[in-house]
């Protein structure tokens, strides 16, 4: 299956973000890629952290869905959608940030919202995703079909969520063959952990892993480090867009994901498990 993952420096304006968006997942298609993947905040890098609030789209509503859904019918591919603010009729105060996927008719397959929610402090940098946003409960998959007819169940994250390998193994469970990691990852801890972390990802779990990011100085004065990646399940990186706008493309090879899995059988290795008891004291 052909994958392509997208770059962007996103702005505070939707439209403009849209029209770059739809650009770049055409040239992914022509390029041949049945699967593609939005970074998170594809839509928006909004000046304040309540822009995201404005934008919010009623779930199954609204122009930026129907965008994701247009693309996809057009150019009959899976479409990972980044991730869009979902409104919640119980708290208009909290969006959700949730990827949505939508098949090569254009129907919604999947959502997944993000569960951990970013915090950071160095001193000149702040984030609290928690001051807007609500955390999603649950891990999704999706099954994925190539053109060649092969199923691919696909797992989704987040972001931050990169950082907690308990949620992948939990998507791990029937295996996936390839996670997707829509991700803004700020620049320091970018450079400190981007790479490592999806590395280790695709090593432990034994997958490919695509990972479209936002990569670039954008206009609310924020740097995201870009370095948009697609791994392969050995661990090596097959294509990295280090910064600006642009594609990482690949192929996820049925044969190799067979190969790793069999002279290296760590997965069926897995003895500790969610149900296990605690930590045993010692003497
Ligand atoms: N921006 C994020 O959600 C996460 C990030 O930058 C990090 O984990 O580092």
């Amino acid at each position: 299956m052909r994958l392509a993952a997208i770059q962007m420096v996103s702005t505070p304006d939707v439209d403009r973000n849209l029209e770059q968006a739809a650009t770049l997942v055409a040239r992914a298609a022509a390029g041949g890629a049945e699967l593609v993947a939005l970074p998170e905040y594809f839509c928006l890098m909004g000046r304040q952290d309540g822009d995201k609030l404005a934008v919010a789209e009623a779930p199954g509503h609204g122009p930026i869905q129907q965008a994701l859904s247009d693309w996809a019918r057009r150019h009959g591919i899976w479409l990972v959608g980044g991730t869009l603010p979902l409104a919640r009729e119980a708290d208009p105060l909290h969006a959700t940030n949730s990827c949505l996927v939508f098949g090569p008719e254009g129907r919604q397959a999947s959502r997944y919202d993000k569960i951990h929610l970013f915090r950071y402090d160095d001193g000149e940098r702040r984030y609290d995703e928690s001051q807007t946003l609500c955390p999603g409960r649950q891990p999704a998959a999706f099954e994925a079909r190539a053109r060649d007819g092969t199923a691919h169940r696909v797992g989704l994250s987040v972001c931050y969520d990169l950082r907690f390998p308990e949620l992948f193994r939990a998507l791990m469970q029937p295996p996936c063959d390839l996670l997707v990691v829509p991700a803004a990852f700020t620049r320091p801890t970018g450079e400190a952990h981007w790479e490592l972390l999806l590395r280790a990802r695709a090593v432990e779990n034994q997958c490919y892993v695509l990972a479209p990011a936002q990569g670039g100085r954008h206009e609310n004065g924020r740097s995201t480090w870009g370095h948009s990646l697609l791994v392969d399940p050995w661990g090596r990186v097959l294509d990295c867009r280090p910064d600006g706008e642009g594609l990482v493309t690949g192929t996820l090879d049925p044969a190799v994901l067979r190969q790793v899995r069999q002279q290296l059988p760590a997965l069926e290795h897995r003895v500790l498990g969610p149900g296990l008891p605690a930590t045993a004291a010692g003497d």
